[in-house]
């Protein structure tokens, strides 16, 4: 499977295509929506949330709810495009006009310079129009078809808060369906009660002061075969290309599996995990430390991800910067914005790890329609779990 996406944060529309997804999978405007909805949410977020109402229209590949094969095109449109028709529009405009809106002070953290400087914009709203992270919504569009595909093989993937500016959730020894309940529950999506009211202190506290703060997102998939993604090419590993999509995130800096940079102050002993056997559930291992990979490819365990989310950095209270046109020092631009987006990356992470994940069984296994990948997936975990 893959995907495009299209569209700049204040333009028309923002355009998803998706293709080959198998033919006969149930698939609701709904379906989509429910995670757009709750990607909108989330403690920390600027004004712009309330402006818009993601809400999808399917304009190809599903026919009387079930997809047909053919390309899928999703479409969100961009409410707040009617308060910038002048300055996002198409056709030309005025000379002087155009010179006064220009942005041309950059903001540290930013794509505004480096997209300025490798395009050959003077006009730094032709980069951060696409390179904000508006965008996150047509993912998490091509995601939910992902969810789709994974739940109907019975595989559950969830995203929530961990840490924000330090204060960080207990690992709590609790199924996937309780950690979606909670973190649906929570303002700040975390799956650990005890810190929500410190993380909206925190958040609170940086956007009076005008500043920003990140933190950590989880992600777990329950319910994985064992045996995606490959050894035998660096390029066929599937924890490389979960990684990959999660650093494409905006704003995310680093990733883990399992204990991950822990591992370096492990030792081997308290790092691998013991394997065992038995009959109901074929192979196991006692511990999941390395997050459910192996060799590049799951273990069957649950894969268990952590991506590191920088505090944003568009301030209100401005970094020094330089204005390009004049070379004098200024405060960095500032564009209306979200103090904390911690909570809203959950749920875009949960996604771009949920199609990563499809795409490997997708590509994995003979998926023309969906009864025919459904009753391939379950041969195969027959085959492994009596191997
Ligand atoms: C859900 C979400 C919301 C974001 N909101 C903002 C925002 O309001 N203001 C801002 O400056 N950056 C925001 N960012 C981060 C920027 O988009 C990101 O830092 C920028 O694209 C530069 O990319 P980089 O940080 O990956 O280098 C957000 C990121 C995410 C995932
Ligand atoms: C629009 C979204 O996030 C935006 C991401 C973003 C950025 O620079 O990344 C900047 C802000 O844009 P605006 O200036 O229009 O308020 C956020 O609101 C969204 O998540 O849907």
């Amino acid at each position: 499977m893959r995907y495009l996406t299209a569209g700049e944060s204040h333009g028309k529309q923002l355009t998803t295509i998706v293709e080959g997804v198998p033919a006969h999978l149930n698939l609701l405007k709904e379906d989509v929506n429910e995670s757009l909805i709750r990607r909108q949410g989330g403690y920390g977020r600027g004004r712009r949330m309330k402006i818009e109402k993601d809400l999808v229209s399917i304009l190809s590949g599903v026919r009387h709810g079930y997809t047909l094969a053919s390309p899928i095109t999703l479409a969100v449109t961009n409410d707040d495009f009617k308060n910038w028709e002048d300055i996002m529009g198409e056709d030309p405009v005025d000379e002087d006009q155009h010179i006064r809106r220009q942005v041309t002070k950059p903001r540290p953290g930013h794509a505004d310079l480096n997209g300025a400087l490798k395009y050959n914009h003077r006009d730094m709203r032709n980069i951060l129009e696409r390179s904000s992270a508006r965008e996150t919504a047509a993912r998490v569009a091509a995601g939910s078809i992902a969810k789709k595909i994974l739940s109907e093989l019975g595989v559950k993937v969830v995203g929530y808060v961990k840490e924000i500016y330090g204060i960080e959730a207990s690992d709590l020894p609790i199924s996937v369906d309780e950690k979606i309940e909670k973190s649906n529950k929570s303002l700040v999506r975390t799956i650990d009660e005890t810190v929500e009211e410190s993380m909206k202190q925190a958040i609170d506290q940086a956007k009076q002061d005008g500043d920003s703060i990140g933190g950590v997102v989880e992600v777990t998939v329950e319910g994985v075969p064992a045996g995606l993604g490959s050894h035998v090419q660096y390029d066929r590993k599937l924890d490389s290309k979960i990684a990959g999509a999660v650093v494409s995130i905006n704003a995310f800096k680093g990733v883990e599996f399992g204990l991950g940079f822990k591992a370096a102050q492990t030792r081997g002993s308290e790092t691998h995990d013991e394997i065992d056997y038995d009959e109901t559930s074929g192979y196991y291992r006692k511990t999941n430390r390395l997050g459910g990979f192996e060799g590049g490819m799951t273990t069957g365990m649950p894969i268990v991800v952590k991506g590191v989310m920088k505090p944003i950095p568009t301030l209100y209270k401005p970094l020094e910067s330089v204005d390009i046109n004049s070379k004098e020092p200024f405060k960095a631009s500032i564009e209306r914005s979200d103090s904390c987006a911690v909570p809203a990356a959950a749920v875009v992470m949960e996604h771009v790890v949920a199609w990563e994940v499809a795409s490997a069984i997708v590509d994995q296994f003979p998926s023309d329609y969906m009864e025919q990948l459904k009753k391939s997936v379950e041969d195969e975990r027959e085959r492994i779990r009596t191997f």
